[in-house]
């Protein structure tokens, strides 16, 4: 079966532990990743080679692989360039998912040559996006799909608490391609809006993998 028949219509656990994050380390995320199969979750997404490969080792399923690292003088930080592109390709994930928002990249390769190199290497490619017109262009340039994992993380997109519940229905309601919902999407009550709108599949990360920002909703819950 290939990845997107696998991903259709189910839960994809995002997990990610930088390394100022008390989670940090494969030895962790392949753990947190056995975690999310046992619950259901269908595939992973991930950052940096060595989780990577921790995780395929550890649960089998497909996963979606990004490299974070900043570069100087560039807000851009999910495989911003071709080097982390490269990284991927030789960790084994299925797909390939990077910025695609209309910001400047640290190299000065484009979003299609970038593209092209994830392909000729027989992977997918997935477009973080945080508008609509960024998604549309992904879309236009041949990514094989659309996340909305950047929305409200750049400075002209929504700012808001929660999933950007319009941005995906405005895309599952004009793009070809699968729209994956993600970002923000906190509860319970997040994933129902969210289904409502019938996206692809529906990414969580935090909510699920990230236990400092669970408890701290907790606390502020209690304190207030
Ligand atoms: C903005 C950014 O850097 N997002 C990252 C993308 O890979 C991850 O840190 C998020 O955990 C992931 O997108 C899932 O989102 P949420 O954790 O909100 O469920």
């Amino acid at each position: 079966m290939n990845i997107l028949e696998i991903i259709k219509g189910k839960l994809i656990v995002s997990c990610q532990a930088l390394a100022d994050e008390p989670l940090h380390g494969a030895h962790i995320m392949r753990k947190m990743a056995k975690a999310a199969k046992e619950g259901g979750a269908v595939a992973i997404r991930a950052n940096g080679v060595d989780d990577i490969i921790a995780i395929k080792e550890e649960t089998n399923l497909p996963v979606i692989g990004l490299v974070k690292r900043d570069y100087k003088e560039c807000e851009v930080y999910i495989t911003p360039t071709t080097k982390e592109i490269k990284e991927l390709i030789s960790s084994g994930c299925e797909v390939i998912a990077m910025d695609a928002t209309n910001r400047c990249h640290p190299d000065n390769v484009s979003l299609k040559e970038k593209l092209d190199l994830i392909h000729e290497a027989n992977l997918l490619a997935m477009a973080d996006i945080s508008t609509y017109e960024e998604a549309l262009f992904a879309q236009s340039l041949g990514f094989d799909m659309v996340s909305t994992t950047l929305s409200g993380y750049t400075p002209y997109s929504r700012q808001a608490e929660g999933p950007d519940v319009e941005l995906v229905a405005k895309l599952v309601k004009e793009l070809k391609i699968p729209v994956i919902a993600e970002g923000k999407i906190n509860c319970i009550e997040d994933i129902k809006k969210i289904k409502e709108q019938n996206p692809f599949s529906i990414v969580v990360g935090s909510a699920i993998t990230r236990p400092q920002l669970i408890t701290k909703r907790y606390v502020d819950a209690y304190l207030k």
